[in-house]
């Protein structure tokens, strides 16, 4: 297995039910939302994997740079950790982005932003703008893989208490100079008739 310095993980194995349609390929400024995630990372990143789900793959790029895979089967269903695991263990690479396919104002500085922060007393970096963290806009480290395979076969599949039991940095709209709508995700169909609406607005 190659050793890749940062992978970029893009999870796109929901099940959209908030939004009634596969929130992957909802379209925002000519690009699908995930394309736009893609495009925060594909940059800073060695190497992308696309984890969705097998009804979805077809749809996705695949090439040398970007690989579209799904979930491990013994975690499939098991929400965004399922994903990450999934990922952690195709590549051996230090460090991970992991970024949702609903956050279609995600932006490369914003992820820049976050892994300038790493240092090596940290197992991931999550922002926690205005009292809400967003663990699914974060780096982290491959040491966490047995903690997140440990949960899993304990059925704890809440992001949060993955949090609870590693080192973080949590970074606040105070620590960073990047446009906070990057954090905005599309849950709904209200949401998404929102974006048109705030796209012209200028404050979060
Ligand atoms: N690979 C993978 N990704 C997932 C899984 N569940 C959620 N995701 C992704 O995680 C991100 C956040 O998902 P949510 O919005 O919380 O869940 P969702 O299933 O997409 O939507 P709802 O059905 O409305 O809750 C999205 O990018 C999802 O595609 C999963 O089981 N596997």
């Amino acid at each position: 297995m190659i050793l890749h310095n940062i992978v970029g993980v893009l999870l796109a194995g929901g099940e959209s039910r908030r939004f009634g349609q596969p929130k992957a390929f909802a379209k925002f400024k000519e690009l699908t939302f995930w394309e736009h995630s893609y495009d925060a990372m594909k940059n800073i990143t060695d190497r992308q994997l696309i984890i969705s789900h097998p009804a979805l793959v077809e749809r996705f790029r695949d090439d040398s740079l970007c690989q579209v895979f799904t979930d491990n089967e013994e975690v499939k269903g098991k929400g965004p950790l399922a994903g990450i695991y999934t990922a952690m263990e195709i590549e051996n690479a230090e460090w991970f982005v992991v970024l949702s396919c609903d956050i279609p104002y995600i932006n490369e500085k914003t992820i820049q932003t976050l892994l300038d922060l790493r240092h090596q007393n940290v197992k991931a970096v999550i922002p926690n703008i205005k009292g809400k963290l967003h663990p699914l806009i974060g780096v982290y480290h491959k040491s966490i893989l047995s903690i997140i395979s440990k949960q899993l076969e304990n059925h704890e599949h809440k992001m949060i208490s993955l949090l609870e039991k590693i080192a973080v940095l949590y970074v606040s709209e105070n620590d960073i100079d990047v446009d906070l709508k990057s954090f905005s995700n599309i849950n709904s169909q209200k949401d998404y008739l929102q974006l048109g609406i705030d796209e012209n607005k200028t404050d979060y």
